[in-house]
């Protein structure tokens, strides 16, 4: 709260500049157009402000005092007055004073900023003092300024609350007559140019407040009138204006020094309590009337007010979830490595578990521990496709072998139901034997022996044809009519292209189905020779193309084994060719007799399964379930994972143009050889007395086989018969060489030798011979130049302890898959072209939980790549650290060597390329 000094009434009419001001603020105020009246200085300059006509009458007495801290009682009682009495001012002004009345209730509302809003007019009127005529700041002294200022709020006051204009009344009564008068005065005073500004003033006071922005006009309103407006005749009128203001202004001053402070203290204390006594019967008055408040209109802040949030809501509990893969695949079913169980306790018969005993396979590794249960008719869970993601040599193919054949052990008739695809012929051939051995152990008993077929090229696809699919003509006119019928309605639909066709390769009805006979009434019976065929995939394809009689039509089981590879490859696109033929389905064809379940149940395998959704979902998987190792402190789920028992070894080249002689020196190092010495000893007995076991159930197999087996044997391919042969010959060697199992310290350890190419191999092995030609009989070479007879024959006597072949230097021909029993050492000598390349080719050693060593040779500009995507990749699960291992530099009598080797080498290629 502040007082603010108004001096006494006694004569002192506010000047002109406070008139101005007040009307400014009173806008909202309607008056009858008479009260609008035109502010003329004593000068003669004029500007049109509008009074309200009603206040003016009513001003009686001039305030002393005006405190602002009874202007926050006062809008109440205004709202009641302007709703529950009609107003004074004429119909004519009504429109204008709701609008007025509108703006008057949001200063109201706006009781915070009052004080603010009544200011700025204020400021407004001071900047229009300061910048117009000069003679109102000479009549102005800051008392009569102060004296303004009071009267200008006491007149802004009725804008803002009508309680201040029933209980200040009298105090802008006052000050209002004296305003009149002195415009009365002046109006006398002044000529006819006075009588046509209140002509004029009505119209000016309309324009500004029917306009939208009417305050502005008031505002504008208060400045100072241009000097241009001035009139020469005026100016006389002015200077006698000017000298009666100063002498009022003199009189005035004077009648301020002689009263007494004392008095003027009073009249203001007496003013005070006056109004409060009134705001006090005013409320009364009100109370015993009745008159209900006007409920107050919402406050409408504007900038300070808190900024509108967004209603709070409880934290989650909930954990995000920011899983996109599938369930099955995120979550898989988790086995420990070293799991172990008998097979009898997986729902293998006792009678089988025996058989497999006898090969050795004594307890169920981890993976099949897992996967037999999902897969063996003994599961009443609802079966789905199977997915297995474990290291190499941890047992998989055992793991879909067993459960495959004790299925199809309980049918009748042989059919085509189980197809293993792998991308090999080598892994075919080892698959073949593993189902062999399954076969055996589920034969008898009123099951059936379940006969296995490989389709893998070696030999014609006539032959293959034969060993796959048998065939019966018998006589059936009918039959014949009607197959005959659905022939020629299937090729009268197709294209008229396949004329030339007919010419070249017979009648369309006979390609349209091959059991149609050759003779009229002749009909054709297919039968599949074996319940499970073991294939690679390009072979497959072209049995589908050309084998009459070969159907998938019973498959139940799919299996692709080395699934990324398979997949990853298009193989002459034999995913869709072999999808394609499920889709024709026999009636019950594809049931499964001790399950809930038809269709073909899918399986897929690999050490390094593609997580990646866009190949597996080729597959159509239904109901899929993952399997995957792990060892015990292991969380994480690797693409890639080691065998726990594999060494891992990075040799450092220096020189990679001496890259042979660091190899030669590595196999001939204590660090080498003392990983493998023992283990050779103990390989030579162990070897072969599985050497002798494999050629027993070699013959039992021979002995006791159908068709198919004795026509592989009996096949007229060369390679074939040369196997046998050199087999044969390697049996008596060993033996002759039982005695002296023990390998001689000239020997090098066992090991598996991987270049980049075929080339490279060739090369390599080469060298390494004319370098030391004590080493021609223990190296041998893999390539895919390699014909099969000799692949095979290189593989065995590398398994024969008795052999001297020690070295192997192969391309990854042989990378993945591969089963060599026992094997030591793995060796890179190029660095792998993948990480899944290095998992397979290291996998061909420490496999069955045996222990195994991987050396890679790395050259100075390739060890960034080797450990950063190998050595030390989070990307594979290693049960240990790759160890760096040194070779001592080469003298220059061993570099001497090695140039003269190279130089016989390419005497030696240039020789052959000129035969
Ligand atoms: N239950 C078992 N007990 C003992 N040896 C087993 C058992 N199961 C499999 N083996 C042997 O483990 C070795 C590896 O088996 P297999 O070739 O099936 O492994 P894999 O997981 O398919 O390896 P890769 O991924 O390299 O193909 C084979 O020599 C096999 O005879």
């Amino acid at each position: 709260m502040y007082a603010r000094y108004i001096p006494p009434a006694g004569g002192n009419a506010p000047s002109k500049p406070s008139r101005d001001s007040s009307v400014a603020k009173q806008s909202p105020a309607p008056s009858p157009a008479p009260a609008a009246s035109v502010a003329t200085n004593g000068d003669g300059l004029s500007y049109s402000r509008y009074i309200p006509g009603a206040k003016t009458q009513q001003q009686t007495e001039l305030p002393s005092i005006q405190r602002f801290e009874e202007e926050a009682d006062s809008p109440k009682p205004k709202r009641k007055r302007s709703d529950g009495e009609p107003p004074l001012q004429s119909q004519k002004k009504k429109p204008r004073k709701s609008k007025r009345r509108t703006l008057e209730v949001e200063s109201e509302d706006e009781s915070e900023d009052e004080s603010e809003t009544d200011t700025e007019p204020e400021e407004a009127e001071t900047k229009a003092k300061r910048g117009s005529k000069r003679e109102v700041r000479k009549e102005n002294e800051p008392e009569q300024e102060q004296e303004q200022e009071s009267a200008e709020e006491e007149e802004t006051k009725p804008k803002k609350s009508r309680k201040s204009e029933k209980t200040g009344d009298d105090l802008k009564l006052n000050n209002e007559e004296k305003k009149k008068k002195k415009k009365d005065k002046k109006r006398s005073e002044t000529s006819d140019h006075g009588d046509e500004d209140d002509e004029q003033r009505p119209e000016q006071v309309d324009v500004d407040e029917a306009s939208p922005g009417a305050q502005d006009a008031e505002m504008v309103d208060a400045e100072p009138p241009a000097e241009d407006d001035v009139e020469a005749p005026e100016s006389d009128e002015k200077q006698v204006k000017k000298a009666k203001r100063e002498k009022k202004k003199k009189s005035q001053d004077a009648d301020m020094d002689d009263a007494p402070a004392e008095d003027g203290e009073d009249k203001r204390h007496k003013a005070v309590f006056e109004r409060k006594a009134k705001s006090l019967k005013y409320a009364e008055i009100i109370k015993e009337q009745g008159i209900v408040e006007e409920p107050e209109e919402p406050i409408e802040l504007h900038g300070l007010e808190p900024l509108p949030q967004p209603a709070r809501t409880a934290p989650s509990t909930e954990k995000p979830a920011y899983e996109t893969l599938p369930p099955w695949l995120s979550a898989p079913i988790r086995v420990s490595v070293d799991t172990r169980t008998p097979f009898t306790d997986l729902g293998i018969l006792p009678k089988a578990a025996r058989v497999l005993e006898q090969k050795g396979y004594t307890e169920a590794f981890a993976v099949q521990t897992a996967a037999l249960p999902l897969l063996l008719p003994t599961n009443k869970q609802q079966p789905g496709d199977l997915l297995v993601s474990a290291a190499t040599g941890s047992g998989k193919t055992l793991a879909y072998a067993l459960p495959i054949v004790r299925d199809l052990s309980n049918s009748v008739v042989t059919r085509l139901r189980a197809l293993v695809v792998l991308p090999t012929r080598e892994l075919v051939k080892q698959a073949q034997e593993v189902f062999e051995l399954c076969a055996k152990a589920y034969e008898g008993e009123d099951r059936k022996r379940v006969r296995v077929g490989i389709a893998i090229g070696n030999q014609s696809l006539a032959s293959e044809q034969d060993l796959l699919v048998s065939k019966e003509t018998r006589y059936d006119p009918e039959a014949y009519k009607q197959l005959e019928q659905e022939a020629s309605h299937r090729t009268s639909s197709s294209n008229s292209e396949d004329d030339l066709d007919d010419f070249l390769t017979g009648p369309s009805t006979q390609r349209a189905n091959p059991r149609i006979g050759p003779w009229q009434g002749q009909v054709i019976d297919f039968y599949s020779k074996v319940d499970v065929l073991i294939c690679t995939p390009g072979r497959l394809v072209e049995h589908l193309d050309q084998t009459p009689g070969f159907s998938l039509s019973y498959i139940r089981w799919l299996v692709v084994d080395e699934a990324d590879k398979l997949l990853a490859q298009s193989f002459q696109g034999w995913l869709d060719v072999v999808l394609d033929k499920f889709k024709t389905n026999e009636f019950g064809a594809r049931d499964f007799p001790d399950m809930p379940y038809a269709g073909v149940r899918k399986i897929l395998l690999s050490a390094t399964l593609t997580r990646d959704l866009s190949l597996l979902n080729q597959l159509a998987l239904r109901r899929p379930k993952l399997i995957v190792l792990e060892s015990g402190k292991d969380v994480q789920v690797a693409e890639h994972s080691l065998p726990e028992s594999l060494k891992e070894y990075a040799v450092r080249v220096h020189d990679a143009n001496l890259k042979p002689l660091y190899l030669l020196d590595l196999l001939r190092s204590p660090h080498m050889a003392i990983n493998d010495d023992a283990k050779n000893v103990d390989l030579g007995t162990e070897a072969e007395a599985q050497s002798d076991s494999s050629s027993e159930t070699s013959s039992d197999d021979t002995s006791s086989d159908s068709d198919s087996d004795s026509a592989s044997d009996t096949s007229s391919d060369s390679d074939t018969s040369s196997e046998s042969d050199s087999d044969s010959d390697a049996e008596p060697s060993a033996r002759n060489k039982k005695a002296h199992s023990k390998p001689s310290k000239s020997q090098l350890p066992r090991s598996l030798i991987f270049t980049k190419s075929n080339e490279a191999a060739l090369r390599l092995s080469r060298l390494l011979i004319l370098l030391d030609k004590s080493l021609a009989t223990q190296i041998g070479t893999l390539t895919s130049t390699t014909p099969t007879s000799i692949r095979r024959k290189t593989l065995r006597a590398f398994t024969t302890p008795s052999s001297p072949l020690r070295l192997i230097i192969a391309s990854d021909l042989v990378a993945r898959g591969i089963d060599i029993p026992k094997l030591p050492h793995v060796i890179n000598y190029d660095l792998p072209p993948s990480v899944a390349s290095y998992v397979h080719r290291v996998g061909r050693t420490a496999r069955a939980g045996r222990s195994g060593c991987a050396w890679t040779l790395v050259g100075d500009g390739e060890s960034g790549w080797f450990w950063g995507k190998i050595g030390k990749s989070a990307a594979v699960k290693r049960s240990q650290k790759v160890a760096r291992v040194m070779i001592e530099e080469m003298s220059e009598e061993r570099i001497e060597e090695y140039e003269n080797a190279l130089e016989k080498l390419g005497k030696e290629a240039l020789e052959s390329r000129k035969r």
